[in-house]
């Protein structure tokens, strides 16, 4: 079929050298390499396909890009950026794994772990509502991918429950890197990234450069942090707010910011209009009141949500990835 006529491309697979440091090692991987199946997702900008390896009868997740669609869109630097920010995270179980990039005459390729446990939005929308020792498991996972992103110096800037995959174990997967920012770590004071509060713009050299031009891009509306609303700039711990915007969901089965339309939402987000429904556990209840704060250097940084009461029993670290995922009740 139509993929066959495609000639092989020049592709790159991400290795990190013995310092830990990413480097492409070319290695000629291309269309006709794959066995490409069934449609997994279809994005605005990207079809994402099931492939087998030829060679070694690995089965990935690829996501097509049309570059004409991609160059009239003035997408891009959403592009490079979602590949350059994945070949920085190529060491965390909870991250999306990007194995090769390669481009045709018409498309690119991202080849990427197949998840194929589905989306957590799609779970939670069919159990309504997360039992704590769920909510506790996939949060602290989510946090602990959050927490080696910014130690990398990428924050994610979309981070919702349709963006955390799972794969066979029901261990998360997080994805879609397009929208990440990627802070400059040459000029950043080496903070090992877990604080979160290191305030919007600190130490990119690229904000000055953001804040003449207006920010093209705001994540999705119900997890939007207050910052990225009034003065335009993300800073890490705008994942942190998500985070517990996610947190809230999982239990309330419901986001803490949702209107009628996008701006109703905006409104609220700014006002810090919210409330807990009855019966919503108070121990997560005061976790969540600690990370919906409108100050970003006022939101309980990484290390302190890891010692929250909350997550008291979660093993933190390689056996929080290695342990059996609840059943989700
Ligand atoms: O070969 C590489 O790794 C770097 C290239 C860079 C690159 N070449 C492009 C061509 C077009 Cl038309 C559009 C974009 Cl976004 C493009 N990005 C590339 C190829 C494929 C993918 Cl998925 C991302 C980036």
């Amino acid at each position: 079929e139509e993929w066959k006529e495609r000639g092989a491309a020049v592709a790159t697979r991400q290795e990190v050298d013995q310092n830990g440091r990413p480097v492409s090692k070319i290695v000629k991987k291309g269309v006709n390499d794959f066995h490409f199946g069934r449609t997994l997702g279809e994005g605005s900008y990207s079809t994402v396909l099931a492939a087998t390896d030829r060679q070694i009868h690995r089965e990935y997740a690829v996501k097509v890009l049309d570059k004409r669609h991609i160059i009239k869109e003035k997408k891009v630097k959403y592009v490079n950026i979602e590949k350059d920010a994945l070949n920085r995270l190529t060491e965390h179980p909870g991250i999306v794994r990007l194995y090769y990039t390669f481009q045709d005459e018409r498309s690119l390729y991202f080849v990427l772990d197949l998840a194929n446990g589905g989306e957590l939005l799609g779970h939670l929308k069919k159990m309504g509502t997360f039992d704590e020792e769920c909510t506790r498991f996939y949060g602290a996972q989510i946090l602990d991918s959050i927490a080696y992103m910014h130690s990398k110096g990428i924050i994610h800037r979309d981070l919702k429950p349709e963006n955390v995959l799972l794969d066979e174990q029901m261990h998360t997967k997080i994805t879609d890197f397009g929208t990440a920012k990627i802070l400059d770590i040459r000029s950043r004071p080496q903070d090992g990234g877990g604080t979160g509060n290191d305030g919007p713009g600190a130490g990119d050299p690229m904000d000055g450069v953001e804040q003449e031009r207006a920010v093209s891009f705001v994540g999705t509306a119900e997890y939007v942090s207050p910052e990225l609303l009034t003065d335009k700039n993300a800073c890490k711990a705008s994942d942190l707010w998500a985070f517990g915007c996610i947190l809230y969901q999982l239990l309330a089965g419901r986001p803490p910011f949702k209107a009628g339309n996008e701006y109703q939402t905006f409104q609220k987000i700014v006002a810090l209009d919210y409330h807990f429904p009855d019966g919503f556990p108070a121990v997560a209840r005061d976790l969540v009141e600690r990370l919906l704060v409108l100050d970003p250097s006022k939101r309980l940084p990484i290390d302190h949500i890891k010692a929250h009461p909350f997550f008291d029993g979660i093993q933190w670290g390689k056996g929080l990835w290695k342990q059996k995922a609840p059943r989700l009740r």
